[in-house]
C-alpha cells in the first residue's frame, strides 16, 4: 500500500484549522498508488483527498502540477481541484512532506477496459490535451529517451540477480530509440501516465482524471502511445485492435494526428512500452522485501514492446478498421 508518511489525528487537526472544511469526523490511508501518500478526509463539509508527496515528485515541479490542475479544471477537464487554505496558499507541509488537500472525485476506476472505456478515454485526453494549450507554465519531461539508458544502467546496477539476455534486450531496444525518436511533433501539456487506475467512470462514462505528477511538456501523441499501451492490451497481452480503433478514432473527433504523428505512432509506442518497464524494473531491484507497496511487473512490458517491434506500419494500431 502507499502510506508511506504516517500522519497521527492531533496532528491532523492541527493541519485542518488552517482551512476552512470543517471539522474531521473520519481519515483513513489509501491502499492505492506507489507514488505519494494519500488520504482519504472526511470532515462535516464532504470528502477530501490529502496527498503527501514523496519519493519521485520534486518539490520544485509542485506549483506545475498543482496550477495545471486549476488550470484544467478552470476548463472543464475534471481532475482533482487544489483546495486553498485560509490564506489562499494551496501547497503547504505535512509531517515533513509538502501536502495539499484536493477536491474528491466520484467513480472508479475500471479493471478491465473495454471497447467503450476506450472511446471514452481517447475523447477525454483529446479534450486534455486542447485544455492544456493555453497552460503558461513548463515542465520539461523527465522520463523521456536521453533519461531511459542511465536508468536502465542503474536498475540493472541494482539488481541482485542480472538478468544478462533481458539487459542486452533493452540496450538494443535504447540504440534503435535513440536514433529514431521524432525531434518535432505537435506538443503540449501531456499526462504522461494516463493508465487505468487514473481515470475514474461512474458507469460506462469518464468521471475524472487523476494523479498529474508525470505532467510535463511532451509529444501529445506520446501520451496517446502511453494510452494504447496500458488501455488496449489483453491481460496475457495480445494487442486488442478494436480498443485501439476506439481509442484513436474518439481523440481524433477532437484532434487528427497529422501524418507524420501517425507514421512515427510504433516508435512512441516502443518508448512508452520501454519508459514503464524501465521505471518498474528500478523499483524491482531496488524496494526492499516486506515494503508496503507492491511491485509493478515490469515483464508486462517486456511482452508489449516486443508486440511494438513487430510492428511494421502504424495501420495496424487500427486507424482504419
Ligand atoms: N481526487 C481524488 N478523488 C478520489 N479519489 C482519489 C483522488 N485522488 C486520489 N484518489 C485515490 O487515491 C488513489 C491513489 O492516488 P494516485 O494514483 O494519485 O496516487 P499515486 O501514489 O500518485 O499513484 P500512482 O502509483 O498511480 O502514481 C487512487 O487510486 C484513488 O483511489
Ligand atoms: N502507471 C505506472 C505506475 C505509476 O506511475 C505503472 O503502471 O508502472
Amino acid at each position: 500500500m502507499a502510506v508511506y508518511t504516517e500522519i497521527g489525528d492531533g496532528e491532523l487537526q492541527a493541519f485542518l484549522k488552517d482551512y476552512e472544511l470543517g471539522t474531521l469526523l473520519a481519515f483513513k490511508g489509501i491502499a492505492e498508488g506507489v507514488e505519494n501518500s494519500n488520504y482519504l478526509l472526511h470532515t462535516d463539509a464532504g470528502f477530501y483527498i490529502l496527498t503527501l508527496y514523496e519519493r519521485r515528485v520534486k518539490a520544485e515541479d509542485l506549483p506545475f502540477f498543482l496550477s495545471l490542475l486549476e488550470h484544467l479544471a478552470a476548463r472543464g477537464i475534471v481532475c482533482p481541484t487544489p483546495l486553498k487554505g485560509r490564506d489562499g496558499v494551496a501547497l503547504r507541509e505535512l509531517g515533513g512532506r509538502p501536502a495539499a488537500i484536493f477536491s474528491f472525485l466520484d467513480g472508479m476506476w475500471v479493471r478491465r477496459p473495454q471497447t467503450v472505456h476506450c472511446a471514452e478515454l481517447g475523447r477525454a485526453l483529446a479534450q486534455m490535451h486542447e485544455a492544456g494549450r493555453d497552460f503558461p507554465m513548463h515542465r520539461a519531461n523527465a522520463l523521456t529517451v536521453a533519461d531511459w539508458r542511465p536508468l536502465h544502467e542503474r536498475a540493472y546496477e541494482a539488481a541482485s540477480e542480472p538478468d544478462e539476455s533481458l539487459h542486452a534486450f533493452l540496450s538494443d531496444e535504447l540504440d534503435f530509440l535513440e536514433n529514431n525518436w521524432p525531434k518535432d511533433l505537435p506538443s503540449g501539456v501531456i499526462h504522461a501516465d494516463l493508465f487505468p487506475d487514473n481515470v475514474f467512470f461512474l458507469g460506462d462514462a469518464l468521471s475524472g482524471l487523476i494523479d498529474f505528477y508525470f505532467a510535463c511538456n511532451d509529444f501529445f501523441a506520446y501520451d496517446l502511445a502511453i494510452c494504447l499501451n496500458a488501455w488496449c492490451f489483453e491481460p496475457e497481452t495480445t494487442f486488442n485492435v478494436t480498443k485501439a480503433h476506439a481509442l484513436l478514432s474518439a481523440y481524433e473527433k477532437s484532434r487528427p494526428l497529422t501524418q507524420e504523428e501517425r507514421e512515427v505512432l510504433p516508435i512512441l509506442a516502443r518508448g512508452g512500452a520501454l519508459r514503464f518497464l524501465l521505471t518498474r524494473l528500478y523499483d524491482w531491484n531496488t524496494t526492499p522485501p516486506g515494503a508496503f507497496v507492491t511491485r509493478k511487473d515490469p515483464g508486462e512490458f517486456v511482452r508489449k514492446l516486443r508486440f511494438h517491434r513487430s510492428v511494421r506500419s502504424s495501420s495496424e494500431y487500427g486507424f482504419d478498421l
